[in-house]
């Protein structure tokens, strides 16, 4: 592939299900939860169309799949179970994508600046990225409990580039879920959406660049920024 000099851009990833497939650790650490309030454990396809919101999102969604009522005060008491539970096995099973390290590594390389805007609450997001010796690639990583308003909000990317040092007339959005597409058009950036994630997909939209591997995603950045 031609190098693209990316001097001045951003690239901005999302985590859950962009970069690191994280479903098997939080499929394991909500089963926990669920299983300790006496409830069924989800399977793991149903667990994957429930990350994208944030984890408590997540519980809300296990124990509507469990057909159980509850009320706020229910899933912060969960919620706690989930954090303890997932705080110590959060890079049991989780693995960057294929060739996402390679990509990163190549993006950084051409003059680009990465960063992560992610719904996972801040101590999370940094613990995977660190576990997996991924946090030095990015000039910013900004969870959820960061910023004023989460994605689909698109100050939420706005405030992860201006933490980067970036400018957003020279960032692209990279996610694999609504979520992301939204609050990428919201913010007035071009969106990558990577099909390999959790979804659901984004509403259909021709800007919009389909990435079915970290190669995809590459060459899509190049277009974009071209
Ligand atoms: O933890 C979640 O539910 C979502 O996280 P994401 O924004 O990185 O996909
Ligand atoms: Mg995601």
């Amino acid at each position: 592939m031609p190098a693209t000099d990316l001097t001045g851009w951003t690239v901005v990833f999302d985590l859950d299900g962009t970069l690191v497939d994280t479903a098997p650790d939080l499929h394991a650490s909500l089963n926990h939860c669920l299983e300790t309030a006496g409830l069924t454990p989800v399977p793991f396809d149903a667990v994957r169309g429930m990350i994208g919101e944030g984890a408590k999102a997540m519980i809300r969604k296990g124990l509507s799949w469990n057909e159980a009522p509850h009320e706020a005060h229910d899933i912060d008491v969960l919620w706690e179970t989930f954090l303890t539970h997932y705080r110590q096995n959060i890079c049991r099973l989780s693995r960057p994508f294929p060739d996402a390290v390679s990509v990163l590594d190549g993006l950084i390389g051409d003059g680009a600046t990465c960063a992560v805007c992610t719904n996972k609450t801040q101590i999370l997001a940094e613990a995977v990225l660190d576990g997996l010796n991924l946090s030095g690639r990015f000039a910013a990583i900004v969870g959820a409990d960061s910023v004023p308003s989460k994605k689909p909000d698109g100050d939420h990317i706005l405030r992860t580039i201006q933490a980067a040092g970036g400018a957003a007339g020279r960032s692209i959005m990279i996610g694999d879920s609504q979520t992301d597409e939204r609050a990428a058009r919201n913010a007035g950036l071009p969106f990558v959406f990577v099909t390999f994630g959790y979804g659901p997909d984004p509403e259909t939209d021709p800007g919009n660049a389909a990435a079915s591997s970290y190669c995809d995603v590459r060459s899509a950045i190049n277009s974009l920024a071209a």
